[in-house]
């Protein structure tokens, strides 16, 4: 799979798309206004300019990488494609109708269509295809250049050839670690992760402990690389609203219950660090 389509440059799209560049991989990114595109381009310039800095990355591997990559505004250009993995936002509605569309662009019969989505069921994204079976999901973690983990996630219609494809590519044209997950609420790791994201803010809402105490804690007591404000600020308070919202929905969990400030704070507009303010205000 040498020709690879990436739907949405946002924080995840950006990063995957840099991803496969630096793989030697053709790469084409499509957002839905110039504002969004010329953004995630200039994140992915940012951070290859940072490897490069950082002695991490040749000068010429940069330009390499950035020549390999097309942003558009166009959906058409996915047209070509082997694989499109779709990092649009996590809004249930968005993905399926991009699904469709891209069922009906993308020409190739072999092309593993596959979603980032955090949480929300791959079965329906393939459903609103006519090509179920080719439907994966492909979730990455943020900054999908730094983390190596991709949760490989087969639906109930996917076929075990594609699932193998998908897994492959992530693990040796990518570089990336690879794990296998159900079709299920979260998958693996936000499974796991998101109770404890939305715990601290229900922490945080309940006044019993301050943001830099709660942060100081889980880094300094457990050795996390970041405490679970500065990682929600990271996710976008938007995505983790979204995505409790759809875990809670899928299963009834209190666990996964949006905490009321998030959805306050995300009222306000404040997303976090893509917004420039989320629960800290230091972004800017
Ligand atoms: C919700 C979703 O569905 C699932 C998820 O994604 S959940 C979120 C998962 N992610 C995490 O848990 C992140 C936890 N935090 C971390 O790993 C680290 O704090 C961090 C990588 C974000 C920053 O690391 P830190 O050491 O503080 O900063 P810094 O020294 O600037 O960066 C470390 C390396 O990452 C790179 N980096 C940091 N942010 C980056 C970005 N946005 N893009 C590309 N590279 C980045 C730096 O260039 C540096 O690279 P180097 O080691 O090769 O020189
Ligand atoms: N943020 C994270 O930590 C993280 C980690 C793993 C997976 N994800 C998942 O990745 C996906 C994207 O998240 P993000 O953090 O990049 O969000 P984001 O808000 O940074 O970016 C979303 C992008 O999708 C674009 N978009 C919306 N509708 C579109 C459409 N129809 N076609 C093309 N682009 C469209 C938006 O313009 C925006 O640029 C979500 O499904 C999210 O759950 C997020």
């Amino acid at each position: 799979m040498q020709k690879v389509g990436v739907v949405g440059c946002g924080l995840m799209g950006s990063g995957i798309a840099e991803v496969a560049a630096r793989a030697g991989l053709d790469v084409v990114v499509r957002d839905i206004s110039e504002e969004a595109v010329a953004s995630g381009r200039k994140r992915v310039e940012a951070s290859l300019s940072r490897a490069v800095e950082r002695g991490k990355l040749e000068p010429d591997a940069r330009d390499a990488a950035l020549e390999s990559m097309t942003f558009s505004t166009d959906l058409d250009i996915l047209a070509d494609r082997d694989l499109v993995i779709e990092a649009a936002s996590e809004n249930e509605e968005i993905k399926k109708k991009l699904f469709a569309e891209l069922d009906r662009i993308v020409s190739n019969g072999d092309a593993i269509l596959a979603s980032n989505t955090s949480s929300m069921p791959i079965v329906r994204f393939a459903q609103a295809t006519s090509r179920p079976e080719q439907v994966i999901g492909m979730h990455f973690f943020n900054p999908a250049p730094v983390q190596p983990l991709v949760e490989i996630i087969s639906s109930v219609l996917t076929a075990p050839e594609v699932t193998d494809r998908g897994e492959a590519f992530a693990r040796d044209t990518l570089g990336k670690t690879t794990i296998r997950a159900k079709d299920r609420p979260g998958f693996i790791v936000n499974a796991l992760l998101v109770p404890y994201l939305l715990s601290a803010i229900r922490m945080y809402e309940s006044g019993m402990a301050s943001l830099e105490d709660i942060d100081t804690g889980m880094i300094n007591g457990c050795a996390h690389p970041m405490g679970p404000m500065r990682l929600n600020d990271l996710v976008g308070l938007d995505t983790t609203l979204a995505i409790a919202r759809s875990m809670h929905g899928e299963t009834n969990d209190p666990a996964y219950a949006p905490p009321v400030l998030l959805s306050r704070m995300v009222d306000a507009g404040y997303l976090g660090k893509k917004a420039g303010r989320g629960f800290y205000d230091d972004y800017r």
